[in-house]
């Protein structure tokens, strides 16, 4: 599966966390993320992970064209729902582009672990025929 990991910067530490704790599965997947989040869970981890811009440079973009060309297959997008972002159209325009297509989305550490342990479980397996098939949700 290709997933993608995000976190504003008071919820870097949460993810950070979060990915250490369940390593071995993401050990499994093809991670992606945005700047200096993928830069601070590779070094917290080791994992290898593809880095697009940083979030306020158009990083959020890029994941969203991922999204729109079906290439992700869940997003861990750690939101801070206390601070202005300077890019929040980006941040509103990922969150959509998520229910256009279907795209599993955790955006707190709640949800996140619902969603890594059903992935696990291979309950998104569903997403292996979609991206094969090139099917998708939206119009
Ligand atoms: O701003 C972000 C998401 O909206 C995250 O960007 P960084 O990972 O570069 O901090």
């Amino acid at each position: 599966m290709n997933i993608a990991l995000i976190a504003h910067d008071q919820k870097k530490n949460d993810l950070v966390q979060f990915v250490t704790a369940y390593q071995a599965i993401f050990a499994k997947h093809t991670l992606h993320a945005t700047g200096t989040t993928g830069l601070r869970i590779h070094e917290a981890t080791g994992l290898s992970i593809t880095r697009y811009q940083s979030g306020p440079l158009g990083g959020d973009q890029e994941i969203g064209a991922l999204i729109a060309k079906n290439q992700m297959d869940a997003i861990f997008f750690f939101r801070d729902p206390l601070t202005a972002q300077p890019h929040e159209p980006d941040v509103s325009a990922l969150v959509r582009l998520c229910d256009v297509y279907s795209i599993p989305l955790a955006t707190n550490m709640g949800t996140a672990e619902l969603l890594i342990r059903g992935l696990d479980e291979g309950l998104l397996d569903w997403r292996n025929i979609a991206r094969e098939k090139g099917v998708r949700n939206g119009k």
